[in-house]
């Protein structure tokens, strides 16, 4: 497709409004949200409502906002130079950007996980523990420890570091890293799990134990994963959201948009066309 039939294109299927899913109940409800870096807009009039204990994916080509909205959802754009916002987003009906909204408890509430694994250089225990320990969550050492043990298991790592919980976290492999980072995040009980290319720099064995890690997530989590991989969007997801030059295109269920899309942009792109 040539850029000036997409960009028509886009202007067409993509005017300000909600879209996503009307049901189950939505726990993250965004409504007419820009973000800009300085003077770039990164982020178009975005509206999406994003269900509870499901997982959604945000899907699209480099540089299309996909990060940048990702990171809006626990304001860790706060901390970048220059970035505005405008529009709602409200978890369970509470603004994320009023002034009562402490970040560091809605990072508590939203947590997240990044591409490239990042543990702290200590032992496997001190960062699971790290969390709880900061926040003042536990109230014992044995509080503590069955609070370690509990998010390694719901990580799927347990059974592998259980006799290695004293070594250095830097000893374990790459996909074994990520699923710590994953124990990590949840020790602090978030409600949501913010994903960002989960997998990308793992093998495709790590790979699908993340990808089966996900699913099995959602049941007490709402789970939201950026993925350019479009395979790993259509296995992991119930959602998926298609982003393109800032906007959001389209939100539908991911069997609907990866075999019917109602956009023809997405349906170009999901078919390979361009992107
Ligand atoms: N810290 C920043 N300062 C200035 N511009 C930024 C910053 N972060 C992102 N951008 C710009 O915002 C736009 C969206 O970037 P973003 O990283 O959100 O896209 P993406 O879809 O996640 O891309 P990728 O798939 O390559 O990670 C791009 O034009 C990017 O250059």
């Amino acid at each position: 497709m040539a850029a000036d039939a997409v960009s028509g294109a886009l202007a067409e299927a993509s005017p300000a409004g909600a879209r996503g899913p009307a049901e189950p109940l939505a726990k993250i409800d965004v409504d007419d949200l820009s973000v800009y870096y300085g003077e770039t807009k990164a982020l178009d009039r975005i509206a999406i409502r994003i269900p509870a204990n499901q997982v959604t994916a945000f899907i699209g080509p480099s540089g299309c906002g996909k990060s940048t909205f990702l990171r809006t959802l626990n304001r860790m754009n706060d901390i970048v130079p220059g970035v505005r916002v405008s529009g709602t987003v409200s978890i369970d009906g509470q603004d994320i950007f009023a002034p009562e909204t402490d970040p560091v408890e809605l990072r508590r509430r939203v947590g997240m996980v990044f591409q490239q694994s990042n543990p702290f250089p200590k032992s496997v225990f001190e960062n699971v523990a790290y969390g709880l320990r900061v926040n003042g969550l536990t109230r014992s050492r044995v509080e503590l420890e069955d609070r370690v043990e509990s998010s390694l298991k719901a990580a799927a790592l347990w059974e592998e570091v259980r006799d290695r919980l004293r070594d250095s976290a830097l000893t374990l492999s790459g996909g074994q890293q990520q699923r710590l980072c994953i124990a990590r995040a949840l020790a602090v009980q978030p409600e949501v799990l913010l994903m960002d290319e989960p997998a990308s720099a793992l093998d495709p064995i790590a790979t699908q134990r993340i990808e089966e890690l996900v699913y099995q997530l959602k049941r007490d989590y709402t789970i939201v994963i950026v993925t350019h991989n479009l395979q790993q969007a259509a296995r992991v997801s119930d959602w998926t959201a298609f982003f393109w030059l800032g906007k959001l295109v389209e939100c539908n269920r991911t069997s609907r948009l990866f075999t019917a899309p109602t956009e023809k942009l997405t349906e170009g792109y999901v078919t390979g066309r361009f992107g």
